[in-house]
C-alpha cells in the first residue's frame, strides 16, 4: 500500500482510504423463523423483478393478495425445522465462511458478508466497508452457476448502492465458477469423502440444483447449461463406474413450467422402479439452507421412502469444509490479483 503524506487543512473531512475488501454474498433469509419475519423476507425476495419476471402490475396483486397471506405460515414451519442457535443456517454458514476467508487472506484484505434479501444487506455492508477505507471491493456472489435471478441481482443491488455514493469504491465481481477446476475438484473431494463415510453403498447419486422457469433458458439465461456442465465434469472427476448419476431441479414455485426433471418426481420414480439406496447432493448451493436441510434431507427422504426406497442420505454442501475454503481462497486470490501482494 502506498501512503501519500499530505498537509491536510483543518477544515478537510477526515477520510480513510487505500484498503481492499471482499464482500461475500448469498441469497438471504428471514431474520426469524416466525411467519411475520418470513413474510417480510418473501415480500422483498419475490418483489425482485429478476426473480419473478412478471410485470409488477399483474404480479403485485397476486403476491400481496394471495402468496404473502398463505406461504409465510407454511414456510415458517419449514424454517423452524432447520433453525439453529445461531439463527438461519444460510446466514450462520455465510458468516463463518467470511470469518475463515478473513483468517486465510490476512490483513491485506477486509472480508465481510451480506445477504441479497434480508440482513445484513448489501447497502449496509458496502457502505460500512467504504467507510472503513476500502477503495477496491471484490463482490463475490457465492453462486457457482450464473443466473439472472441470483448473480445479476447481486450486481444490480451493489450498483444501486454505488449510485448513491459521491466517492465510489472500484468494484470487481467474482465470475461464475461452475466449470472451474478448483470448484469441481473441491466438490469431487468433499462428496467422495462423504460417500465413503456412509454406512451403505448408494446405487445412485442425484445432483439436485435449484430450479428456474424453463422460459429463462429460451430467453438466454446460461443457468441450465452451467448446471449441466457442472454435473458432467463432476461425474467425470469422481470416476465411480458403479455409481449412477442423475441431474435434477428442485424447489418448483408457481404454475409456469420449470426446468426438468424435478427432484421430487425423480425420487418417487426411482423408488418405484426399485432403486433402494440413494445419496443426494446440491452442488449449486454454497451453504446448507432451507432448500437442502428441509426440502432435500427431510421431504426428499420421505418421498423416496414412500415410493419404496430404503436408504437415503442427503450430503452436505461445501459450507466451511477444508475443500470448500481452499477452493474459495483460490478463487478470491485470483480475482484479487494486482490488488493485494501476490
Ligand atoms: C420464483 C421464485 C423463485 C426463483 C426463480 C428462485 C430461484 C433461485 N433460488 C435459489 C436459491 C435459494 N432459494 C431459497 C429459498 C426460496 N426460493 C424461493 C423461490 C424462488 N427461487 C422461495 C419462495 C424461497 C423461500 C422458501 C420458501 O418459501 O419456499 C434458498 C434458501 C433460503 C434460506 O433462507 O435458507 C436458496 C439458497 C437459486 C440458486 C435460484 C436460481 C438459480
Ligand atoms: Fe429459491
Ligand atoms: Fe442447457
Amino acid at each position: 500500500m502506498t501512503w501519500q503524506i499530505q498537509t491536510i487543512p483543518a477544515d478537510h473531512p477526515s477520510v480513510r482510504s487505500g484498503g481492499v475488501g471482499v464482500l461475500i454474498v448469498n441469497l438471504g433469509t428471514p431474520d426469524g423463523a416466525d411467519a411475520k419475519s418470513v413474510k417480510r423476507y418473501l415480500g422483498e425476495f419475490l418483489s425482485d423483478r429478476r426473480v419473478v419476471e412478471i410485470p409488477a402490475i399483474a404480479w403485485q396483486p397476486i403476491l400481496r393478495g394471495i402468496i404473502l397471506n398463505t406461504r409465510p405460515k407454511k414456510s415458517a414451519h419449514a424454517y423452524q425445522q432447520v433453525w439453529t442457535e445461531d439463527g438461519s443456517p444460510l446466514a450462520a454458514i455465510t458468516k463463518a465462511q467470511a470469518e475463515k476467508m478473513q483468517a486465510r487472506l490476512g490483513e491485506d484484505v477486509m472480508v465481510d458478508w451480506a445477504m441479497r434479501y434480508g440482513n445484513p444487506s448489501i447497502p449496509e455492508r458496502l457502505t460500512a466497508m467504504k467507510d472503513a477505507g476500502c477503495e477496491r471491493i471484490l463482490l463475490a456472489p457465492l453462486y457457482p452457476q450464473y443466473c439472472a435471478a441470483t448473480t445479476a441481482t447481486v450486481v444490480d443491488k451493489a450498483g444501486e448502492t454505488l449510485s448513491k455514493m459521491r466517492w465510489q469504491p472500484s468494484l470487481r465481481t467474482l465470475p461464475p465458477y461452475h466449470d472451474d477446476p478448483l470448484y469441481i475438484d473441491a466438490l469431487a473431494q468433499d462428496l467422495t469423502r462423504q460417500l465413503d463415510a456412509l454406512d451403505f453403498k448408494p446405487e445412485l447419486l442425484m445432483l439436485s440444483f435449484h430450479g428456474m422457469p424453463e422460459r429463462t433458458l429460451h430467453l438466454g439465461d446460461p443457468y441450465h447449461c452451467h448446471c449441466q456442465k457442472t454435473a458432467r465434469l463432476l461425474e467425470a472427476r469422481m470416476n465411480r463406474p458403479n455409481l449412477r448419476f442423475r441431474t435434477t431441479f428442485q424447489s418448483r414455485f408457481g404454475r409456469a413450467k420449470w426446468l426438468e426433471p424435478a427432484t421430487d418426481t425423480v425420487l418417487a420414480e426411482e423408488g418405484a422402479r426399485g432403486t433402494k439406496r440413494i445419496a443426494i447432493a446440491a452442488p449449486g448451493f454454497s451453504a446448507d439452507c432451507l432448500e437442502t436441510l428441509e426440502e432435500l434431507a427431510m421431504q426428499g427422504r420421505d418421498q423416496f421412502r414412500e415410493a419404496g426406497g430404503e436408504h437415503f442420505a442427503a450430503l452436505s454442501c461445501l459450507n466451511t469444509s477444508d475443500a470448500g475454503m481452499t477452493m474459495l481462497e483460490g478463487l478470491l486470490r485470483r480475482e484479487l490479483a494486482g490488488w493485494i501482494p501476490g
